[in-house]
């Protein structure tokens, strides 16, 4: 394995939070990094790697590792993506640009959020069709404008859409309400840019704890807007004004019925439909029945319900629902190469990563995601040669084993 032309002050993942941490101001810091209400999820997330163990297979020449797979219908170098995650651009000037740049030369997929502070035409030029780009979407109660967004994407070219499932509400993020965070004044939410013109009044600060639609712009026709997104009896009123992810990420009214067979419509046939944030085997046999292309085990990176369990732990159940019919891609706490080794050994097919590309990002921009993607592939790619697998579809159940908390061994 090549060991030249290391970044010494970052040889790996914990290293670039580290450097990334002094590189951020406090708002947009505890925005990336935090969790919903104590935050154990999000760190059950990675400790839940910690359970597994390796089993290695000796005397198997690897001498050539194979690690790329084929996702999207593009050949990926390493079964690794970046999630998308809001407001790169707080990070790094050039934001979601240094984000697509950095995924173009290391052949990895993109997955762009719809509260990038890029849009995704200028993200998908960026691209050239080099690399398969995918749209997260929040499908917004009020449809004219994700209908033009969905129109948009399938323009660019995109290859799928992850609907974001788990925001019936904006989970509770202390340190956000804390400092009454908001987009600064010289960034925009790019992709509605268009739609806010004569609005666009900038974003307002989440000030409050109630659920995200009581908060400003949603109007509802309730006796009483401290239970917004329930209409009590009376006419649910849509939000209106300017569009931010305080008044139009969540949306309380999305359901199987209604809303997925209605975006399988809109996105057919140019764009995948996925659904993004399962956790579990009844949410996934539903996911079979509504004929989605594939699903992502996610709790958001512990940002939505805080008590969920930790990714890695629900995968299993979800990988045994599914049965092979449909991809399943993970994310959630993944800071090792060998976390992507235990990860695809418990039956997904891919993983996303988040806030590790954000820690790239205010790094050092696009060479900073650059140096986070190569971290991760290299010691996924030692990973899987240390334990003697030479290519990525061997990778499977019989290289584990779970340790339990006394320390007793038990075979998968
Ligand atoms: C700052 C931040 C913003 C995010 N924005 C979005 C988003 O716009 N849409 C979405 O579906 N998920 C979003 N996510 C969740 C990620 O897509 C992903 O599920 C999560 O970050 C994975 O966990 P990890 O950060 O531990 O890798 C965001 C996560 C973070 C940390
Ligand atoms: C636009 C936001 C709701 C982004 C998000 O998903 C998050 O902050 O977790």
């Amino acid at each position: 394995m090549a060991q030249g032309n290391h970044d010494l002050n970052c040889l790996s993942i914990d290293d670039l939070e580290k450097l990334a941490y002094t590189r951020m101001d406090k708002m947009t810091r505890d925005y990336y990094n935090e969790g919903a209400d104590s935050g154990s999820t999000l760190l059950e997330n990675i400790k839940a790697y910690e359970k597994y163990r390796i089993r290695p297979r000796v005397l198997r020449d690897v001498s050539v590792i194979d690690t790329s797979i084929n996702v999207f219908g593009h050949k990926n170098a390493v079964p690794i993506g970046v999630a998308p995650t809001a407001m790169q651009r707080l990070a790094h000037s050039d934001g979601e640009l240094a984000t697509a740049r950095a995924c173009k030369n290391k052949d990895i997929a993109m997955g762009l959020s719809s509260f990038a502070t890029t849009s995704l035409e200028d993200v998908a030029k960026e691209c050239e069709g080099a690399i398969p780009n995918v749209l997260q979407l929040y499908l917004f109660e009020e449809r004219a404008h994700s209908k033009k967004l969905i129109a948009r994407a399938k323009k660019a070219g995109f290859k799928a859409v992850f609907l974001t499932v788990d925001t019936p509400y904006l989970g509770r993020r202390n340190a956000e309400i804390k400092n009454q965070f908001k987009l600064p004044g010289h960034l925009k939410i790019s992709n509605f840019a268009e739609d806010d013109a004569e609005q666009n009044d900038g974003d307002n600060p989440r000030t409050d704890n109630l659920p995200i639609s009581a908060n400003q712009g949603t109007k509802l026709k309730t006796k009483n807007p401290s239970v917004a997104g329930r209409t009590e009896g009376t006419e649910r009123v849509l939000p209106t004004g300017p569009i931010t992810f305080h008044t139009h990420a969540a949306n309380p009214t999305l359901s199987w019925e209604k809303d997925i067979e209605w975006l399988k419509q809109e996105c057919c046939p140019e764009m995948e439909v996925w659904v993004k944030g399962i956790a579990t085997a009844e949410d996934a046999i539903l996911a079979l029945h509504h004929q989605v292309r594939g699903i992502v085990v996610s709790n958001h990176g512990g940002r939505q319900l805080n008590g969920a369990l930790a990714t890695l732990d629900a995968l299993p159940e979800v990988v045994d629902a599914i049965q092979g019919k449909i991809p399943v891609h993970v994310d959630g706490g993944i800071r090792h190469g060998t976390d992507v080794f235990k990860a695809l050994a418990l039956g997904a097919d891919f993983v996303w990563v988040g806030r590790p590309a954000l820690w790239g990002l205010a790094y050092k921009g696009q060479e900073g995601v650059e140096l986070m993607l190569r971290l991760l592939s290299e010691e996924f790619r030692l990973c899987m040669a240390l334990a003697g697998v030479t290519r990525v579809q061997e990778i499977a159940k019989e290289y584990l084993v779970k340790v339990d908390k006394s320390g007793f061994v038990s075979k998968l």
